[in-house]
């Protein structure tokens, strides 16, 4: 089993031949469980209906009117569709939300005074995954997150959600799936990726600049999971062939996050 996250970046880009690839996964009992993201359809959304939208550090600023978008576009739209795409391949999936089976438990970031209705993750409902896994279907995972009194949603960045699912089910590897090759670093006026990086590594790339935006949240989320078991997050690219199972095979593929 690992955890995959994918990106909306990404997303639409993503040839049959990916999803195929996850069904051969599964057939070998080697089972992914998917949460993905969705932040350029849920700007889109918002942008058509008018509602202003803006980020921090790589999370969306989120008031109730940007959550009912959110959790339309992810549970819905992008859920839906992932579904649909895997089983065309011919593999069986689920997909839920992090509110279905009180999934995803969350309470609000650090800096909700910024940002809002944004979630960090608290608790994950593991048995739900195990149960789903256990009747032969590999779960998709829409990240909005409920607190603990059930009541309060929240807007949950994929990559955290990501991080948390991966930690509570104490999988070995989580692949971030993005629109790049892996992390990059400007070395002597060329742009490289960067084929292994470590925690001390990442820090000073923040501060300096070198991770920005929507690098920030995986590689936080990254750093957050493997300190526990989880031991290695590699970020690929969704457009490479079979990059699935080539990182599953250990393949020298995008970039490596280790503690
Ligand atoms: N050092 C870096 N290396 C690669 N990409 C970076 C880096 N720092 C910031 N980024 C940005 O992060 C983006 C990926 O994050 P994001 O757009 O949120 O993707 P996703 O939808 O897959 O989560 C890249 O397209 C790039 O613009
Ligand atoms: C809090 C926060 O930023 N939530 C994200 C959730 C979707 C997401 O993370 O999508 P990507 O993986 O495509 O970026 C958002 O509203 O866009």
């Amino acid at each position: 089993m690992f955890v995959m996250k994918c990106g909306g970046s990404t997303l639409a880009a993503l040839p049959n031949s990916f999803f195929e690839d996850m069904k051969r996964l599964q057939d070998e009992q080697i089972i992914p469980v998917i949460v993905h993201g969705g932040g350029p359809a849920i700007s889109d959304t918002l942008s058509k209906l008018g509602i202003e939208t803006e980020f921090v550090n790589g999370l969306r600023k989120t008031n109730e009117a940007v959550l009912n978008v959110v959790e339309m576009v992810l549970s819905g739209q992008i859920n839906k569709e992932i579904v649909r795409k895997i089983q065309l391949a011919g593999a069986k999936a689920i997909g839920i939300s992090g509110v279905d089976g009180h999934l995803i438990q969350a309470e609000p970031v650090a800096n909700a005074d910024e940002v809002g209705l944004v979630g960090d993750v608290t608790h994950v409902n593991a048995e739900l995954l195990q149960g789903i896994i256990k009747l032969g279907y590999m779960p998709v995972i829409a990240p909005v997150g409920l607190g603990a009194d059930g009541g309060q949603r929240y807007n949950i960045n994929a990559d955290t959600a990501a991080g948390a699912v991966a930690s509570h089910l104490g999988v070995e590897r989580m692949i971030v799936v993005t629109d790049v090759p892996g992390i990059m670093k400007t070395i002597n006026g060329e742009k490289k990726v960067l084929p292994l990086v470590t925690v001390q590594e990442i820090n000073e790339m923040i501060t300096s600049g070198d991770i920005y935006g929507g690098m920030i949240p995986k590689v936080r989320a990254a750093i957050q999971c493997i300190q526990g078991k989880v031991s290695e997050v590699v970020i690929v690219n969704g457009a490479e062939p079979e990059v699935l199972s080539r990182v599953i095979k250990g393949a020298e593929i995008g970039t490596r996050i280790v503690r």
